[in-house]
């Protein structure tokens, strides 16, 4: 079959397979503005790319992140962000999950304020995803999204008063393989920026509301300033009046933490708030600091908010944003909803435990899997809100200071054997679900997505990496992960049935997992050779158009 190219007049290439709703997703006015955002962005970004590298060679080398001195006049100084949007001034719970139609629907009616709509960690960013989800936003944003659930006849359409609707684009690191410029796939950052802005900017000014973004993974306020510039060039083009486009970024990397005086400083016009994206922030804990032996983490089920290096991180960002008249929001509770009754409760505890000491600290908001989980987070929210929409006024002023020791510092707990077997379950079920295409799954009650699952399989690199010793004696070595994971995969089969297994790719996603886990260095994210699968099959089957 031959290759699909369709080549803008501005040199974007589109390549592979055609997927249903395309034409209309890269309208040429679309493609055209992103080959001029590729133009003037996409080399800038790797070069941003590098820096990242050039960054955490230092710190292999033992030099501990910190906050900059060449930047203490912006943390010292007297500034605010421009402001806030009335829509966002109240985002005390917000719903996430990834651009399928069902799932904007049911989001978008969810009892919240906001519904983040993902591109991101729950989505594995297939074409056929990348232009459904673009599509399905565009009709939600247009008041026209339905949906039939074929399998029970089930009907979907909005309700009246939807949640507000912010986008989460996918981080620097990411390609989008099936656009060039230039001979070079585009940043899936800038077109899921690009297509999202200019297909719904003008209906989400007119009915009150604004193109609003996530801006995931940062690592620094250089990369903030990339953005800051990416969203002046685009108010300009579209003759917009500066400041309207509003971000959230999430601070779900190490270095960035260190920054986030920066980060709001470059996008003073854009910005409305941090976010707390605390599984990311785990992941990037034991990635950044993977060389010191003494950081290593244990196992994932205790690195809760309350362990010291969180809650400094919780409380920093919470200061930090309120100082700026910036919101503070908090995270994710990978609970989700159970059968069982008495299951059940126990979630809804673990859930209302997480968002009372997230209130409690000062956020102004909180984040949601599951719809079934908004009650409880709401009520919550409520009791420490009120009326006020928002906890702006919480200063965190007599905290003491927090220190770099402190967002730095050893987290105690135990590496158990139970722990690396259910890390070994949870990361190897979740590689498979990605590489079919599913980038978000419920596993063992708990909403699995890329940042989660990122933190199971760095766990056993790192635990391998420092010899680190199990509650039973046992060294962590390469050959002991071969053994459990050969065991672990027939615990799965057993789970999830013969045919489910068989019929998976799960063969597949084993020898992934075992090739990033026995390598002597870490991969960066589990998503990148992760890419290469997912697009594998459409790069290759073209149609021509
Ligand atoms: C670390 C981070 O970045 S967190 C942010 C990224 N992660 C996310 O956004 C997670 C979003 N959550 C999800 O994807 C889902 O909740 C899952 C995959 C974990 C579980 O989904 P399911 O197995 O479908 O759950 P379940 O069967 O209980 O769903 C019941 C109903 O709720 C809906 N639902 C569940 N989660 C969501 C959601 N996040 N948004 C909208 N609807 C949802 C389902 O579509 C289903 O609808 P239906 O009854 O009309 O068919
Ligand atoms: O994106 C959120 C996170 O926790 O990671
Ligand atoms: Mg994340």
């Amino acid at each position: 079959m031959s290759q699909a190219v369709i080549e803008s007049k501005d040199r974007i290439i589109k390549r592979g397979q055609f997927v249903a709703g395309e034409d209309q997703v890269l309208s040429a006015e679309a493609l055209g503005f992103l080959a001029e955002l590729a133009e003037r962005f996409a080399a800038p970004r790797q070069t941003l790319l590098q820096a990242r590298l050039q960054k955490q060679a230092e710190i292999d080398a033992g030099k501990l992140p910190d906050f900059l001195p060449e930047t203490r006049n912006v943390r010292e100084g007297n500034w605010q962000i421009l402001g806030i949007p009335a829509d966002l001034q109240d985002r005390r719970v917000e719903i996430t999950g990834p651009v399928d139609r069902k799932m904007v629907i049911n989001a978008l009616n969810a009892d919240v304020k906001v519904f983040m709509a993902d591109f991101e960690d729950s989505l594995a960013p297939s074409w056929e995803k990348v232009v459904q989800g673009q599509q399905n936003l565009k009709d939600a944003v247009d008041g026209t999204i339905e949906y039939t659930n074929p399998a029970n006849g089930k009907e979907y359409r909005l309700n009246p008063d939807p949640a507000v609707l912010i986008a989460r684009v996918r981080g620097l690191h990411l390609d989008e393989a099936h656009l060039t410029y230039q001979g070079e796939p585009l940043p899936g950052a800038l077109v899921d920026f690009a297509l999202y802005f200019y297909h719904n900017y003008r209906a989400l000014l007119a009915k009150g509301s604004g193109p609003y973004f996530y801006i995931p993974k940062l690592q620094s306020h250089l990369e903030a300033r990339w953005w800051a510039e990416v969203f002046a060039y685009t108010e300009e083009r579209f003759c917009l009046t500066p400041g309207t486009i509003k971000a959230t970024c999430l601070i779900e990397t190490l270095p960035a933490v260190f920054e986030m005086d920066e980060i709001l400083y470059e996008l003073r016009n854009n910005i409305v708030g941090l976010n707390c994206g605390r599984w990311d922030y785990i992941f990037s804990y034991i990635k950044t600091l993977k060389n010191y032996p003494d950081r290593v983490l244990p196992d994932r089920q205790v690195v809760t908010m309350d362990k010291p290096f969180l809650s400094a991180y919780s409380r920093l960002l919470i200061k930090t944003c309120h100082k700026r008249g910036a919101l503070a929001m908090g995270g994710m509770a990978a609970f989700i909803p159970a059968k069982d009754p008495e299951r059940q409760a126990q979630v809804l505890a673990k859930v209302q435990q997480d968002k009372e000491l997230e209130a409690r600290n000062g956020h102004d908001g909180t984040w949601i899997a599951h719809p079934g989980l908004a009650d409880t987070a709401m009520a919550v929210m409520n009791e420490y809100i009120g009326d006020r929409p928002n906890q702006l006024q919480v200063s965190r002023d007599v905290d003491a200071p927090i220190t770099a020791e402190d967002l730095l510092a050893p987290c105690e707990g135990q590496a158990t054997e139970a722990g690396m077997r259910a890390n070994i379950r949870i990361a190897v079920q979740y590689i498979e679900a990605w590489i079919s295409g599913n980038g978000c799954v419920p596993i063992y009650g708990l909403m699995e997505d890329a940042a989660t699952a990122e933190i199971s399989r760095a766990s056993i690199w790192q635990w391998i990496k420092h010899g680190t010793h199990l509650d039973n004696g046992q060294l962590v070595t390469a050959d002991l992960f071969r053994t459990l994971l050969k065991e672990e995969l027939s615990v799965v089969r057993e789970e999830l049935g013969a045919e489910r297994f068989d019929g998976g790719r799960f063969d597949e996603a084993a020898t992934i997992f075992e090739r990033l886990t026995c390598a002597d260095q870490l991969t960066d994210f589990l998503t990148l050779p992760g890419y290469q699968i997912l697009t594998q099959s459409t790069l290759a089957h073209g149609q021509a158009l």
